[in-house]
């Protein structure tokens, strides 16, 4: 089927000697989380999902979102948004001109107001549009960051161990805001993690790599 994410026998080698293969489907609206020790190949799959693979690896097989290639298309093109560990928000730029680097290009100036202040009233972040990032809490960085990369309206997510900077309460909360919103819109959702917790509240299928 066409629908989601697909992994089709994807395989990554570094410096010609195989690291992993994958092949798996995520559909619109559910969770795969891959899980496996450290330097295993992770966050390396997920570069060349989003079209950022280093020199050093070659990819085989193929990637399909939305029945599109996407292995051909530049990073831009792909349609992918991704979360790390580290919300990373521009720090000399306002939260509001964060935001505005999530949305397409176009509509008037208050059109563009318009759709920032609601992505923040959607996560509690009213009047938030010209604060500095430097005095948000980091879970207020977290939420900017998941409203940043929902407004360029990607086709699928992935988050490579974007909880694991957050404490306990915090972590359960973001979690379960990213999982909402990512599932409200119908996203395929690929995530890297180390936490069991994590893949718990996921609920979906794991794959171990290793
Ligand atoms: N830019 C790069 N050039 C060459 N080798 C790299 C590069 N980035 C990572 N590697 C190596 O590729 C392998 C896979 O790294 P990767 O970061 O994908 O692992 P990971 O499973 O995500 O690990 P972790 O759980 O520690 O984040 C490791 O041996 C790593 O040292």
């Amino acid at each position: 089927m066409a629908n989601g994410l697909h992994l089709d026998q994807v395989r990554i080698l570094k410096d010609g000697a195989p690291l992993i293969e994958i092949d798996t489907h995520v559909a619109p609206g559910s969770v795969l989380t891959i899980m496996g020790p450290s330097g295993v190949g992770k966050s390396t799959l997920l570069s060349a999902i989003i079209g950022t693979l280093p020199p050093a690896f070659d990819l085989q097989g193929h990637v399909r979102l939305e029945g599109r290639d996407l292995l051909p298309l530049p990073p831009e093109d792909r349609c992918v948004g991704i979360l790390f560990q580290d919300a990373l928000l521009f720090p000399h730029l306002s939260v509001g001109a964060n935001l505005a680097f999530g949305l397409a290009q176009g509509g008037t100036r208050a059109e563009r107001r318009t759709q920032i202040d609601t992505a923040l009233a959607e996560v509690g972040l009213e009047g938030f549009a010209d604060r500095d990032p430097e005095t948000l809490s980091g879970g207020q960085r977290a939420r900017v960051a998941l409203m940043r990369m929902l407004l360029s309206e990607p086709k699928a997510l992935l988050l490579d161990e974007p909880f694991s900077g957050l404490d306990a309460a915090l972590r359960e909360q973001v979690r379960a805001l990213v999982f909402d919103h990512a599932n409200a819109r119908a996203l395929p959702v690929l995530m890297v993690t180390h936490d069991q917790e994590d893949a718990d509240a996921a609920g979906g299928e794991v794959v171990r790599l290793g």
